[in-house]
């Protein structure tokens, strides 16, 4: 739709128009703003990202597996908001697996942290003026499907956007053509190719036992859900519920990005009001280490299958 702009040579003393003061709160970013930071990282790192990896709650590690690193940190980028949350590094990686050049977002933004959607889903229209064509979005979720347990790796084949009903949505605002129409189509968010692709290398890797499939619902957040509202997810015939993932995904979508949806299982929700386990972030980002190295797995594996077989290539 446009083509990706050229590096430049000036380079940022201080970051006019910065997304970082408490002043741009209902901040809704400019083509100007977008193009400002893809033109700053291109002209900062020679590599040239065809896949982008957005690591969820304590699954930075997923960058490890990349070689030929180049690493920035959220606060020395323009534009960039910071992350706030723990188990969310804050730092942009460049690197390759196998020859597919990457980026890897090691740690994300969330509605709860203040953040704008604007902002949360700023760093996707920068991988798509960088030349990135496919999206792997992770996170940590609860599991409301009685049949999920806690390590459970699910495969997201559609989602409920729970915010984007009440009007926190990423694309409400002035449309921009460049990115995308004003009516996305959304029934087809989750690529079917890169999901079929997931279950296949998760079957190579001997996951399949954990491996799971189905519909995520993003909350707002921060407070985990009540036993009511858990209640009405089930109902509503959702899967797992967690507090990111869909405006980046709309986003993407939006713009021509394939994606692919994975989330972690890490705590069973509440559907009974006689359990008396209760849910903290601790535990989240326990269940988080437990698998990040076989996600790490599943994810270089595929990504290296992905150039193979050419599903990155419209
Ligand atoms: O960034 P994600 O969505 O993985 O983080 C989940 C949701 C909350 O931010 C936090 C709750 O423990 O983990
Ligand atoms: O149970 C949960 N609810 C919402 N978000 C989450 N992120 C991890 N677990 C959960």
């Amino acid at each position: 739709m446009f083509s990706p702009v050229s590096p430049c040579t000036w380079l940022y003393s201080s970051f006019p128009g910065s997304l970082h003061t408490p002043e741009t709160e209902c901040y809704c970013c400019s083509f100007d703003d977008y193009k400002l930071t893809t033109e700053w990282l291109l002209n900062q790192t020679n590599h040239r990202p065809k896949v982008a990896v957005i690591c969820g709650s304590g699954l930075g590690l997923l960058a490890d597996g990349a070689t030929n690193k180049q690493t920035f940190r959220y606060q020395d980028i323009p534009n960039f908001p910071v992350s706030t949350v723990p188990g969310h590094e804050g730092c942009l990686v460049f690197g390759k697996i196998e020859d597919t050049s990457c980026v890897f977002m090691k740690g994300h933004f969330h509605l709860y942290e203040g953040y704008s959607l604007c902002q949360v889903t700023f760093p996707v229209r920068i991988f798509k003026l960088m030349g990135v064509e496919s999206v792997l979005v992770t996170n940590a979720s609860g599991g409301i499907c009685p049949d999920f347990k806690v390590g459970d790796i699910m495969i997201i084949k559609d989602h409920i956007n729970l915010p984007g009903f009440a009007g926190q949505h990423p694309l409400c605002g002035p449309n921009d053509e460049r990115f995308g129409i004003r009516f996305p189509c959304m029934s087809d968010a989750y690529s079917k190719d890169l999901r079929t692709l997931a279950l296949d290398v998760g079957s190579e890797l001997g996951c399949s036992h954990f491996l799971r499939s189905g519909v995520y619902c993003m909350v707002s957040g921060p407070n985990f859900e009540t036993i009511a509202e858990a209640r009405m997810l089930l109902t509503l015939g959702c899967d797992s519920v967690g507090m990111s993932m869909v405006p980046e995904v709309t986003v993407a979508k939006h713009s021509g990005l394939r994606v692919l949806g994975l989330t972690l299982i890490t705590n069973k929700v509440s559907l009974d009001y006689s359990r008396e386990e209760k849910v903290n972030h601790d535990e989240v980002l326990e269940i988080c280490k437990m698998r990040a190295e076989l996600l790490q797995k599943l994810v270089t594996t595929l990504i290296g299958r992905c150039q193979l077989q050419s599903i990155n290539r419209h």
